[in-house]
């Protein structure tokens, strides 16, 4: 399936583009494109890496002209290229419609036109309803993806997408937080205790993408089956992990936070396929002329409940340690810690 393809990631630079990358080098590939903005990033993965497989494409998802230098001869698209802090996307949302809204749709508008085989776009459980900037704009995102897919013919470019909860330790993430709180002896910051997130380690964020490369069709959702827990019970379990009892401070949810994430609308978990470990949400294929559809349409509508990370498996503590444990970041400093 890879043997001799050209692959390009978006946003290449960042946790999930490095993973995928480590991931694809050890196919047989032909080439991999990382366009990003930071050449420092860059090249520092040049030297790291050093591997001429990999090319380096400067340019910005919101400039199309830059994404157009770096398309010819691409089978394949990870978008991944996203503002993605709450926080920031608060302050700033037009930012957020422009890299994740209008340059998701120059991505796909540029592959289409080069006649990629088949784009696969990076989103959030904050997308499923939405309710701060930077969720809104990947539910935008979203539906710009799945009306573009329409346009094009599926055996040419098929265009679909995932949606993930939390990557353990991601860059800018509460967990690599935490442990400098811990690192220095400060409390650690939780926002909200009863708070929940959807954990995932990286390479199930990264099993999910290929799930959805090898399975999705023309605007799918892929979303992965997921545990959950609470951010008080992950605060104990770096504690117990690093054997330290630092105070914890309770701060109050920040911006645009929810108490809990959901994966799956009730209306999407009503059409949503059951795949094992994964659940399919296919794309409304119908056009604008519903009527047609009154006699024949789907009558039951939200009958089942959201999912959700309170309604979810919930981890204990002594599984939350389990899965820190099996995160290369967290093993590593916890090597590097004498207490
Ligand atoms: O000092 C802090 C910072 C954060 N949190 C909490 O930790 C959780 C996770 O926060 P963070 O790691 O900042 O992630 P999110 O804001 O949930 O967003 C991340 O996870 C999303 C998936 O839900 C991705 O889409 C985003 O890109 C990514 O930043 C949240 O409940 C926060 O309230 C704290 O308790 N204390």
């Amino acid at each position: 399936m890879y043997k001799n393809k050209t692959l390009l990631i978006t946003g290449g630079t960042g946790s999930f583009g490095n993973a995928i990358l480590k991931k694809f080098l050890n196919t047989d590939i032909g080439e991999i494109r990382i366009f990003s903005r930071d050449e420092k990033k860059q090249d520092d993965m040049r030297k790291y890496y050093n591997n001429e497989k990999i090319k380096f494409y400067i340019g910005d998802v919101r400039d199309i002209s830059s994404i157009n230098n770096a398309m010819y001869g691409v089978d394949y698209i990870f978008h991944a290229a996203a503002l993605k802090q709450v926080p920031s996307c608060e302050f700033f949302p037009l930012e957020a419609v422009k890299t994740n809204i209008l340059g998701t749709d120059n991505v796909l508008t540029v592959a289409i036109s080069f006649q990629v085989k088949k784009i696969i776009c990076l989103s959030t459980d904050k997308a499923a309803y939405p309710i701060n900037a930077m969720g809104i704009s990947k539910a935008m995102m979203e539906k710009v993806f799945i009306a573009k897919s329409k346009t094009v013919e599926p055996d040419k470019t098929t265009i679909c997408g995932t949606r993930y909860g939390n990557v353990c330790a991601s860059r800018g993430s509460v967990i690599p937080l935490f442990v400098e709180q811990i690192k220095q002896g400060k409390p650690l910051t939780v926002t909200n205790p009863n708070m929940t997130r959807f954990l995932m380690t990286l390479e199930e964020a990264v099993g999910l993408v290929e799930y959805a490369f090898e399975h999705g069709q023309s605007g799918d959702i892929m979303v992965m089956k997921s545990p959950a827990c609470t951010i008080i019970d992950l605060a104990k379990a770096l504690l117990e992990l690093f054997g330290v009892d630092n105070n914890i401070k309770i701060i109050g949810t920040r911006h645009g936070e929810k108490l809990y994430e959901t994966l799956m609308t009730k209306e999407e978990y009503y059409v949503a396929e059951d795949k094992g470990n994964f659940y399919r949400i296919p794309a409304d294929t119908r056009d604008l002329y519903y009527e047609k559809y009154f006699t024949q349409g789907d009558q039951k509508l939200s009958v089942e409940k959201e999912y959700n990370s309170n309604n979810t498996r919930r981890l204990t503590i002594e599984e939350i340690k389990e899965k820190l444990l099996s995160i290369d970041y967290i093993q590593k400093e916890l090597a590097g810690w004498s207490g």
